[in-house]
């Protein structure tokens, strides 16, 4: 079986008028079914053109993006986003209910409301489907985007700095809803973050990236189990030396053996 997202010898480089600058350089990596895989890497090295060449936002200057084994042209359909500033990607002008439903259009009405109830109860807000995200939290308004993505039942949820905006006790909780719902819904994940400790705690692997341009030092495999707590997986002696390994790794510029 083919895996869920194949990236083979990804390449971009951006023609600007003084120059032309490489983002990324031979980056390949596979995400498999199911899996939730943190990508970190240094502030500036790629990231978000990565995750752009991945949703088909840009065609990149080489390599191939694959989804389910084909290569992504164009945005896929089967692919959702949620991005770090919550208040830029939710309309404040329609309901919470309205904003979960709104990728759901193409579905009939009671489909669409029954996937947005459903999203809203998993994410603890189903109390709140009448409001409108400005009269939401921060972490609250982040939540809607989460059930948001999950309500369109992606094949692949892409996740750029999700929490980067949150106080940290709203981010511990968002990181826990989200391992809750991925391993209900078996969703497969790729999160990006600049947080080391974040990368480890959520993921089954970690995939490291260069300073710019963009390239994979290690894939980490995380053998933490599916059940994590935050005080107790933060505190056990595999945290600590997982995260040991992700900071030396990011120090790194060429591949090395994880
Ligand atoms: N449209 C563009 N035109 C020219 N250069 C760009 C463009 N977008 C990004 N870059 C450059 O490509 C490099 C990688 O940018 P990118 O935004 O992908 O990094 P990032 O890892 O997401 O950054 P951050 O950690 O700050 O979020 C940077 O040096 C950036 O200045």
């Amino acid at each position: 079986m083919s895996p869920m997202l194949e990236v083979t010898g990804l390449g971009h480089t951006y023609e600007a008028k003084d120059g032309a600058h490489t983002a990324i350089s031979g980056l390949s990596f596979t995400v498999e079914n199911g899996e939730l895989l943190c990508v970190v890497g240094p502030s500036g090295c790629g990231k978000s053109t990565l995750l752009r060449a991945i949703s088909g936002l840009i065609r990149p200057s080489e390599g191939t993006v694959s989804l389910h084994g084909t290569p992504v042209e164009g945005v896929p359909a089967d692919l959702a986003v949620v991005f770090q500033d919550y208040s830029r990607s939710l309309f404040p002008w329609l309901s919470v209910q309205r904003n979960v439903e709104f990728p759901l259009r193409d579905l009939p009405r009671a489909e669409r409301h029954e996937r947005a109830e459903e999203a809203l109860a998993a994410v603890g807000l189903s109390a709140a489907a009448r409001k409108h995200p400005w009269q939401l939290s921060g972490g609250m308004q982040q939540r809607v985007a989460i059930a948001r993505a999950l309500a369109y039942r992606p094949a692949l949820l892409l996740m750029d700095e999700p929490f980067a905006s949150v106080d940290a006790q709203t981010r511990f909780e968002l990181e826990d809803l989200l391992l809750r719902v991925r391993r209900e819904q078996e969703t497969t994940v790729m999160l990006v973050t600049h947080d080391i400790d974040e990368s480890v705690y959520l993921g089954d692997r970690v995939l490291v990236l260069s300073k710019s341009p963009a390239t994979a030092v290690a894939a980490l495999d995380v053998p933490l189990g599916a059940e994590r707590e935050q005080i107790a997986t933060r505190a056990s002696e595999e945290f600590v030396d997982l995260r040991a390994r992700v900071a030396g790794l990011l120090q790194a510029r060429e591949p090395v053996e994880a």
